[in-house]
């Protein structure tokens, strides 16, 4: 259900504790704490430089954190890479690719966590990229060069290569930054499908609009804090929205249940010294 924490066994699948990172000396996140379901669709909204990407980095074990980030109840730091790598998918921002893959073969890389050390690919791991290229449309494109594709392309090749990791938890940092509408749904759509099927997705996004009609509940970040949390009509109040990323907007709850947004435009200081009290 959409406000049950734990799974059967009464253990969160992800839950993050006193999180604090500290960057070069900077501290980026301060005392970050949640816990989510099996299953849970979890949008993480907040300014540029809030902290987004940094907490997803700390999640998937890429940079060193205080506090405590658990998997079904185990800290990640007491998994191995392997344990990890299976447990969790990480779809990047898409930015330009250093090495020359065929799309197939790069999309098949996602399978390396389920095979031991230098064991091939089955046929089967074959079938799953074939798969997973046709649940992002990208059918034609297997033999093409990953450093052929355009941006929308190439994100959603990322997409297909976390589709066929087969892990529990999808950490996804700006998925539809470069998708055109048709794809931003689409892209939203078998990311829906992945959390029916019992998959649990942490979602960094831009689109307030597009991340409350899709998650179940949102994370507010703003200058390394978590602001608020939430069902997303609790979280995006025009004052939060107002607030935190310095813009005015009248919202409206549409009655097939979405969340319009109207952008008024910025905070003025006039508004800003029209504080009450
Ligand atoms: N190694 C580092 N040393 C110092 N500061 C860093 C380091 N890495 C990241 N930062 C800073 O940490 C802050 C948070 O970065 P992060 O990428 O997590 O933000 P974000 O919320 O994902 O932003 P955006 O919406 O712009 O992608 C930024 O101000 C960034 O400049």
């Amino acid at each position: 259900g959409l406000f049950a924490l734990t799974s059967g066994n009464g253990v969160a699948l992800l839950s993050v504790d006193r999180l604090s990172v500290t960057l070069d000396g900077h501290t980026i996140l301060r005392d970050v704490g949640f816990e989510v379901a099996a299953g849970q669709w979890v949008g993480i909204l907040g300014p540029n430089g809030a902290g987004k990407t940094t907490l997803l980095r700390a999640i998937g074990g890429h940079i060193p954190f205080e506090g405590e980030v658990r998997l079904r109840g185990t800290p990640i730091e007491a998994m191995s890479a392997q344990e990890q790598a299976r447990a969790q998918a990480f779809v990047r921002q898409a930015r330009s690719l250093t090495f020359d893959f065929a799309v197939e073969e790069f999309v098949l890389l996602g399978r390396a966590p389920q095979r031991g050390w230098l064991q091939p690919y089955r046929e089967s791991d074959r079938e799953r990229v074939r798969e997973a290229l046709a649940r992002v449309e990208l059918e034609g494109f297997a033999t093409r060069s990953v450093l052929s594709l355009s941006g929308g392309e190439m994100q959603r090749v990322f997409l297909a290569q976390a589709l066929v990791q087969g892990a529990d938890l999808l950490l996804l940092d700006e998925p539809t930054a470069h998708l055109d509408v048709h794809y931003q749904f689409s892209f939203m759509e078998q990311i829906r499908a992945q959390a029916e099927a019992g998959r649990t997705v942490l979602a960094v996004g831009h689109d307030l609009e597009l991340a409350a009609r899709y998650a179940d509940r949102l994370l507010l970040i703003a200058d390394g804090e978590l602001r608020a949390q939430g069902p997303p009509a609790s979280v995006l109040t025009p004052e939060r929205i107002a607030s935190v990323f310095g813009v005015r907007v009248a919202l409206d709850q549409h009655p097939d249940g979405t969340l319009r947004i109207d952008y008024l435009g910025p905070v003025s200081s006039s508004d800003e010294n029209r504080v009450p009290g």
